[in-house]
């Protein structure tokens, strides 16, 4: 189903606080580095047009979100609905998820000189974000990406998924939901085979929408408005000892 295109932002918003690019980051992601205070953070990997940055964000104050999203346009667009509604605890990054989970060097280098997260005193590498410091991870509606040389581009990869895990704290959760019921087969298979510390997945319910905007992200508006079943669940990090 082809994505509907996307109203123009208005040129006088200044999204400065709420949109980042990823040479605009602290080395070290958290709470305290992007949004000065200690409150719990969740991260959104594909946030899309941001209806659940900008509604959970809303609903828990005590939290604090940033979104991820690949495409430019789209993250712009998240970032002005949190920006026209003043949002201290949500922001936008408008660029790649991967390399800022990875606890190896990745490709936000811009040059051989810059390459990826440094190194520590010992030769190890500092991943960006700390090990066990996530509230949350939600990956809502991903791309599924089904042919064999695209599967690499899988926002729920495995190395993705470990990582995920790896910055979650005991007791974090990671949500995923689809409507393609394939991929969320294989996806259940997979997070059990290599990261069994997330347990078995919990079910999340449907709730009832008020309103027209009123649904969790804006793929599940569209999924349920076509009566298409959508496939819902959250895990919760055990400790592995
Ligand atoms: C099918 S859309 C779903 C959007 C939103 N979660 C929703 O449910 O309405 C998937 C989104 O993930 C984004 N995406 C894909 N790979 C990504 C990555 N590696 N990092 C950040 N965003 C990514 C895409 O650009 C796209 O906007």
């Amino acid at each position: 189903m082809p994505r509907a295109a996307l109203r123009k932002p208005n040129p006088d918003l200044d999204l400065s606080k709420w949109l980042k690019k990823p040479e605009d980051l602290p080395q070290e992601l958290s709470s305290q580095t992007l949004f000065g205070n200690d409150q719990p953070l969740e991260i959104e990997v594909g946030s899309g047009k941001g209806l659940f940055i900008q509604t959970e964000s809303q609903r828990r104050p005590e939290h604090n979100f940033f979104g991820i999203e690949i495409a430019g346009k789209y993250a712009a667009h998240a970032a002005a609905r949190l920006a026209r509604r003043d949002r201290a605890n949500a922001m936008m990054l408008a660029g790649d998820a991967e390399p800022l989970f990875a606890s190896r060097p990745r490709s936000y280098a811009q040059s051989p000189s810059d390459a990826g997260d440094p190194a520590s005193s010992d030769g190890r590498v500092v991943p960006r974000i700390a090990s066990g410091s996530l509230e949350a991870v939600h990956v809502y509606f991903p791309d599924p990406w089904w042919k064999k040389r695209h599967r690499k581009r899988r926002v729920l990869s495995d190395a993705n998924i470990r990582e995920f895990s790896r910055t979650l704290r005991t007791g974090g959760q990671l949500h995923f939901w689809t409507d393609v019921l394939d991929y969320f087969e294989l996806t259940v298979e997979l997070i059990a085979e290599i990261a069994p510390e997330f347990g078995v997945p919990l079910p999340e319910v449907q709730r009832e929408s008020t309103h027209d905007l009123d649904y969790h992200t804006h793929f599940e508006r569209r999924s349920r408005k076509f009566g298409i079943p959508v496939y819902r669940v959250c895990y919760r990090k055990r400790d592995r000892s």
